[in-house]
């Protein structure tokens, strides 16, 4: 598939203000460099549209993001590597920043970086099912970056963001309901496109400028430390990636993810 058609934007057929924004890099939309960048040009092009709203969403049928493209990181291409986290980290600024109001219909896992996608919106409605959502970075044996943990912490509390990244949690649907990592349930992804569509309605009579401003205030404890260490955080993944222990772990998590595969056919 072209990296033209790895997300796609709709207008809402009841209202061409909103952009539908829908990630399609089956299986499973894992965050490659390429998804990304698609992402990236996407987060460009709405903020010089005249589209006011997005509502982010996957065309799989029970995955949203399964996170960060594991081949991305494993015997990767030193140069690829840091244009990869260079892209995720715009991709992250872009969409948390944006002057947009933004909503995430969550139609299905949401691990790691499928979760920061999803906390960078403003709202988040998540279909009901046996799925799950959540930084679950230490029980792969690593370390979210900082500004993963920022964003966790615009979403739900202190003690919540610490008790659920250090064990890794990956909450069920009504877990995160309960601590706020979502703030609605949806029957299915229309039901969650509508969830999203009624919360941009809350603004219809408020001016975006103030708007987003205010916004971008709320978030920009978040951002700071990113913009200022930018380099700094893609030295420290590419260091990361060198480490034989790094690679070992990818290799046997990538065996897992196959042989799961295997085991139920
Ligand atoms: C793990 C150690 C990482 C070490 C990293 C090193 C340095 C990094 C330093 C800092 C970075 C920290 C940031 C990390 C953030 C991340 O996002 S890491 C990625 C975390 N994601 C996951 O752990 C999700 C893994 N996937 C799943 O749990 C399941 O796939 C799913 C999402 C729940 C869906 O399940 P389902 O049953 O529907 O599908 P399958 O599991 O059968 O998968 C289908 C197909 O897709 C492949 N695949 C799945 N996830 C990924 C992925 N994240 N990257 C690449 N490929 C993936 C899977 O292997 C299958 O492939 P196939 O067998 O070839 O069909």
């Amino acid at each position: 598939m072209s990296s033209q058609n790895l997300v796609t934007v709709t207008p809402d057929k009841d209202n061409d203000e909103i952009a539908i924004v829908t990630m399609q890099r089956p299986p499973v939309n894992s965050l490659n460099l390429e998804l990304l960048q698609a992402l990236s040009k996407t987060l460009d092009e709405l903020s010089t549209s005249d589209f006011r709203a997005m509502v982010l969403t996957s065309a799989s049928p029970t995955v949203f993001s399964a996170g960060l493209d594991i081949m991305e990181m494993y015997k990767p291409d030193l140069k690829r590597a840091e244009q990869f986290w260079s892209t995720l980290q715009d991709v992250w600024l872009k969409l948390f920043e944006s002057n947009l109001i933004t909503a995430a219909a969550i139609n299905g896992h949401a691990p790691a970086g499928g979760c920061l996608l999803a906390m960078s919106c403003e709202y988040r409605a998540m279909v009901s099912g046996k799925y799950s959502i959540g930084l679950n970075e230490t029980a792969l044996g690593i370390v979210a970056p900082r500004w993963f943990m920022d964003c966790m912490l615009n979403t739900i509390s202190q003690r919540e963001a610490e008790i659920a990244l250090t064990t890794g949690k990956l909450f069920s649907v009504e877990e995160a309901l309960k601590v706020g990592l979502i703030d609605e349930t949806a029957k299915d992804k229309e039901d969650a496109i509508n969830k999203c569509l009624g919360f941009i309605e809350k603004f219809e009579s408020i001016p975006p400028l103030p708007r987003s401003m205010t916004k971008q205030k709320f978030r920009a404890n978040g951002v700071q430390w990113l913009k200022a260490n930018k380099q700094a955080d893609i030295d420290e993944f590419v260091h990361f990636l060198k480490f034989p222990q790094v690679q070992q772990s990818l290799e046997m998590y990538i065996h897992m993810l196959k042989s799961k595969q295997n085991k139920s056919e």
